[in-house]
């Protein structure tokens, strides 16, 4: 591996532009920005050469997803195989568990997935050495906009459109919900991924035309106690369904993964 981790970025969009930026400013303290990936041209904006993912996998050693839970699932087994580490944004895809098997028994790159919009989970994921949790539920509330999705019927389409107050659009286990609403959802997968159970965390997904922050809460017990964790976001202007903090949290995880974070992590 190089002394300085040569990434490369799927997705230019809310994500992508704020990390693409901070890496181009060699913001990250052992980690270059070497290209992009993305469906659409992006022209001179773009502070790296655009390439195709086969060459991406040629010239980086990490590739940052910040694209969809698509590209988890089409190309993560070609990333990992090709000795090239993955951090992941969608992790939503993870709630195949047949995929994310194969993601860790693939080699000789590794996986890694980013907290995102979401906190505590270093905490769950301690707590569940000791023994399982027993209750964990996550409550999302967004934009009903940002919550939209093609396999709705005209009723609940409706009743989002016209929602005057919170309304519970959807309730289910972290393997049912990403799935649903995979640009909005990826929380759930993560405090899955920290738990290690995805039918062991329930979600709530509501609709809140009041809702300019994006809140998540989550809620657990265990061995050794309880835990509540809430944030509440401002969304990205341009992508309400992403809240502004999550280029930031990759960016965080990136550093973690360079080791040169200037700071003790
Ligand atoms: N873990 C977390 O907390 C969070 C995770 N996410 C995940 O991150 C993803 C990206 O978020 P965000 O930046 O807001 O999304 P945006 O839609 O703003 O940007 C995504 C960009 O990636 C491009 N893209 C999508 N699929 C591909 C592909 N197969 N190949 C190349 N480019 C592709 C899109 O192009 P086009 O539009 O043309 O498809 C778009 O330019 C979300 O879809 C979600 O899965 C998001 C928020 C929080
Ligand atoms: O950004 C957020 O608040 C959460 C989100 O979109 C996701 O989990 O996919």
């Amino acid at each position: 591996m190089s002394a300085v981790r040569k990434a490369g970025l799927v997705g230019w969009g809310a994500i992508g532009r704020v990390v693409g930026t901070a890496l181009a400013r060699r913001e990250v303290p052992g980690a270059e920005l070497v290209c992009i990936v993305d469906n659409r041209p992006l022209g001179d904006a773009a502070p790296a050469p655009q390439v195709a993912f086969e060459e991406a996998l040629e010239r980086c050693d990490l590739i940052v997803e910040a694209a969809g839970q698509g590209v988890v699932r089409e190309w993560g087994e070609r990333v990992l195989a090709s000795g090239t580490d993955l951090l992941v944004a969608s992790t939503g895809a993870l709630t195949d568990e047949e995929l994310a098997k194969r993601l860790l028994n693939t080699g000789p790159g590794r996986v890694y997935f980013t907290g995102g919009a979401v906190g505590g989970l270093d905490l769950l994921q301690a707590v569940r050495a000791v023994g399982p949790l027993d209750e964990v539920r996550l409550t999302t509330t967004k934009l009903p906009s940002t919550l939209e999705q093609p396999w709705m019927d005209e009723e609940l389409l409706s009743r989002l459109r016209t929602a005057t107050g919170p309304v519970e659009v959807m309730a289910g286990t972290a393997r049912e919900i990403p799935v649903k609403f995979p640009r909005s959802t990826n929380v759930a997968a993560s405090v899955a991924l920290a738990v290690g159970d995805l039918d062991a965390v329930q979600v709530r997904v509501v609709a809140d035309p009041g809702a300019h922050r994006t809140r998540h809460v989550v809620e657990a017990s265990g061995p050794l106690g309880a835990y509540r964790f809430e944030v509440a976001h401002l969304p990205d202007p341009d992508n309400p369904a992403t809240s502004r903090v999550v280029p930031y949290a990759v960016l965080r995880s990136l550093a973690a993964l360079a080791g040169r974070g200037g700071q003790i992590l």
